[in-house]
């Protein structure tokens, strides 16, 4: 499991580290990585070109004594200091004295450079870029050469990602001691570029992670898998309620998932029941309501249903675990969602979240991971918010689920219904609500990977490439 924690908590750390070591001597295990990685993006140190920009805190001290080092490998070395007087001092030192240079007002530093150090600012930064800083910002875009952040991208904000105003975009961020969240949740995920981690030693406190990414072994340990004394009914049974008249394909995707999401068998319940039989003849159909339509470990309703509100009302009040999606979001009584005892999933996308939180979308997509515990604590739901990161958060707080896998070409019409049926047959089949959400997320990223490859999929394909996305995991934990 890959964490990340807040700016408080690493703060917390690196005081109680510090007080066991030298002084300084955090700030060179810093400094270290982060030379290492710059020497390995220039390939040749000897006669690169590299420009610092250096802030008035340690962050720009960080990036000083990374930039000696270049300097004695025989980069040449300029530092560009937003504030001459506050700059980093034992750092500034220690680089004249490598050999490297400060620039001079006006200077054309980017022309030329190979590298740019990005040392505004890191987790003591408040806001945006501030104004002196943004033209360096944008002239280091503007270069060909390739940007380092150093800890955290200058201007993203470290504990939700919001980005306000302008901010740097790095192609590598090399981070200290611990992952920060707003280097895991868009929008500051983007600005971060590929996150290399250094190890300094940090050890923040069991159980203070703001947000947990599943790896490959941890999916493959949570995948459920038949025994010898498995059958059908004992893997789970998933029900379905989805699609109508106008959308039958809704019901087919999300049944599409759900038969590759480890239940036993999936049972469907609508309008759509002959489309989803000509397309999956496995499953089974009826068209009544869902309290008739035979036992099942956890349902799925909403994808497609239209206007069609009818046989929610079931399916909110059974006593096994249920996943609301799309419609199902929108015609859901809210009272009677909140107040389920078995557990319950909710899987809105940024626009579905806003209408439920009765705030614009856009506050969403800026502040995902607010939003996201604001909705879980407001419906006493597991609430998986879609979109560009999918974050996934339990009602009582705790660590905030980060998909890592996906791709944008999943922005693709249907490909939530897959998501969402493969949910549910993860929960049918014995999975917690939180790690349904979270391993469905994976596998659903991963197949979109698998079968894109770089060009577009339909979401069908997504269903399809299910099975090799866990054949992988499994292989490759
Ligand atoms: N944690 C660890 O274990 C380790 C941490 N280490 C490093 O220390 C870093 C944290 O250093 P830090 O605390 O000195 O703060 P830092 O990020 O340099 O920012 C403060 C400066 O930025 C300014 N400023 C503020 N907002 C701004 C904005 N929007 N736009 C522009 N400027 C802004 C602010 O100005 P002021 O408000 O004072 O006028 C002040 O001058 C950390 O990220 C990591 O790199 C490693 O060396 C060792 C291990
Ligand atoms: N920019 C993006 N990057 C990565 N994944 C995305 C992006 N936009 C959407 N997705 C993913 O695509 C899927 C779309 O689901 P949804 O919005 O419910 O579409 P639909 O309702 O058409 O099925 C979700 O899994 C979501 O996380
Ligand atoms: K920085």
């Amino acid at each position: 499991m890959r964490t990340a924690y807040s700016v408080d908590t690493v703060r917390t750390a690196e005081r109680a580290l510090m007080a066991r070591l030298p002084e300084g001597a955090l700030m060179q295990r810093a400094a270290a990585g982060l030379a290492v990685v710059c020497a390995e993006l220039l390939g040749r140190v000897y006669g690169s070109r590299v420009v610092l920009l250096v802030g008035s805190g340690d962050n720009g001290g960080d990036a000083l004594y990374a930039g000696a080092r270049l300097a004695r490998r025989g980069a040449g070395v300029v530092a560009v200091l937003l504030d001459a007087e506050r700059a980093h001092r034992a750092g500034l030192a220690a680089f004249r004295a490598a050999g490297g240079r400060v620039a001079g007002s006006g200077e054309a530093v980017f022309d030329g450079a190979d590298l740019v150090v990005d040392g505004i600012v890191g987790i003591g930064g408040r806001g945006g870029l501030r104004e002196r800083a943004v033209p360096l910002a944008r002239a280091a875009a503007q270069s060909p050469a390739v940007v380092v952040s150093v800890d955290l991208p200058s201007g993203i904000d470290a504990d939700t990602g919001q980005v306000t105003g302008e901010a740097v975009r790095a192609d590598v961020t090399v981070t200290f001691g611990a992952y920060k969240p707003g280097l895991l949740v868009d929008p500051g995920r983007e600005y971060a570029g590929a996150v290399r981690f250094v190890d300094i030693g940090l050890e923040p406190a069991d159980g203070e992670a703001e947000l947990e990414a599943l790896q490959h072994h941890d999916v493959a340990r949570l995948l459920p898998v038949p025994t010898e004394e498995s059958d059908k009914y004992r893997r789970g049974v998933v029900g379905v309620v989805a699609g109508s008249a106008r959308y039958p394909g809704a019901a087919v995707l999300a049944v599409a998932g759900a038969l590759h999401g480890g239940a036993g068998a999936v049972r469907y319940v609508g309008p759509a029941a002959g489309a989803v039989v000509s397309r999956f003849p496995e499953t089974l159909v009826s068209e009544g309501s869902p309290g008739k339509a035979g036992r099942v470990q956890a349902w799925v309703a909403g994808p497609g249903l239209g206007d069609d509100a009818s046989r929610l009302a079931d399916v909110v009040a059974a006593d096994v675990p249920v996943l609301i999606d799309a419609d199902g979001l929108r015609l859901a009584d809210a009272r009677a969602v909140r107040g389920r005892a078995a557990p319950t999933l909710l899987t809105p996308h940024a626009g579905e979240a806003a209408a439920l939180l009765g705030t614009p979308r856009e506050y969403v997509e800026a502040e995902r991971l607010a939003a996201v515990r604001e909705l879980a604590a407001r419906y006493h739901a597991t609430v998986l918010l879609k979109g560009s990161t999918t974050l996934v958060a339990g009602p009582d707080g705790g660590a905030v689920r980060v998909n890592p896998t996906g791709t944008p070409w999943l922005a693709t019409a249907g490909s939530g219904d897959v998501l969402s049926g493969l949910a549910g047959s993860l929960l049918a089949a014995g999975l917690g609500v939180l790690d349904a959400g979270s391993v469905a997320a994976y596998l659903h990223g991963l197949a979109a990977r698998r079968v894109s490859g770089g060009a577009p999929v339909a979401a069908q394909d997504v269903a399809g490439a299910l099975p090799g996305a866990w054949a992988d995991v499994r292989r490759e934990a």
